[in-house]
């Protein structure tokens, strides 16, 4: 049997499973398998990210992240069980993929391609997008000429710019340099407490996932292993959290890697 994803989650009201008000479900993964030949990549995996919700997804190379968010964007299949989303989801990827072509408002524009707005209010939509992320004086720069943090700001204006109520991001901030990451960190923080959406992050770095996400994941063998609530999800996105360091350590087990911080 070949389950289809639907986007109709508006319908369902789903509880919130770690006691926190994480809204309705954005998307809802129920008893999820999938393979590649003989290749097993997801057994019967169970996920929800409620509306109001950062779900951090981590787990060693090949362990099926980008899979279970391929399935989650429409883009893979599952064999068994089911897959929904509220609405169309916007992805995020490592590397931005911007139109060459396009100056930084058409790529942003091209971000409205499902919604029915004349050219002149998807225009006025992408320039307030682009303003939100800081880069209002870039609308009409070729994607060439854009540093890597510039270029994946346009690619989370685009992905933004029609107001999804679910964001997929495959490790987006992971090509950048570590100064650029944390200032992406603390924009990604802004613009979801702004416009108010489910997302999902993948990630291979366990101290990126405790500073942005509510909940962590982790994926080993194609099975979820651990699903953990932050305490203090954001706290200043500070990282001296005293319990922060203890469930560093846990992460850090559950993907078979020392923890070298202690
Ligand atoms: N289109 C495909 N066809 C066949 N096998 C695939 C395909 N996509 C992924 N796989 C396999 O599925 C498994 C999981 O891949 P996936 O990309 O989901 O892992 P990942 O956890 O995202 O890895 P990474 O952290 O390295 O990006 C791997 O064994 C991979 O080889």
């Amino acid at each position: 049997m070949t389950a289809i994803a639907t986007r109709d989650l508006e319908i369902t009201a789903g509880p919130p499973e770690t006691g926190r008000a994480v809204g309705r479900p954005a998307a809802e993964v129920q008893n999820a398998s999938l393979r590649y030949g003989d290749n097993t990549v997801l057994r019967d995996v169970t996920l929800r990210v409620g509306e109001r919700e950062i779900v951090a997804l981590i787990g060693r190379s090949g362990s099926g992240k980008s899979t279970l968010l391929r399935l989650l964007a429409g883009l893979a299949q599952t064999e068994t069980g089911t897959v929904r989303t509220a609405g169309f989801p916007a992805v995020s990827f490592q590397e931005p993929r911007l139109f060459p072509w396009r100056t930084v408002l058409q790529n942003v524009v091209h971000g409205l391609v499902r919604e029915k707005v004349g050219r002149a209010e998807a225009a006025e939509r992408a320039r307030r997008t682009l303003e939100e992320v800081g880069l209002a004086d870039k609308v009409g720069t070729w994607p060439g000429r854009l540093s890597g943090g510039q270029a994946q700001r346009v690619s989370l204006a685009r992905a933004l710019v029609a107001r999804p109520r679910l964001l997929l991001l495959d490790e987006p901030f992971g090509a950048l340099d570590a100064l650029t990451r944390r200032t992406m960190h603390e924009l990604l923080i802004k613009l979801w407490r702004d416009n108010g959406f489910g997302a999902l992050l993948v990630t291979h770095d366990v101290d990126e996932a405790l500073r942005l996400a509510d909940r962590v994941v982790v994926l080993a063998g194609g099975r979820i292993v651990e699903d953990i609530a932050v305490p203090e999800p954001r706290a200043g996105l500070d990282d001296a959290v005293p319990e922060i360091a203890r469930l560093r350590t846990q992460l850090l087990a559950a993907l078979g890697v020392a923890d070298t911080a202690n």
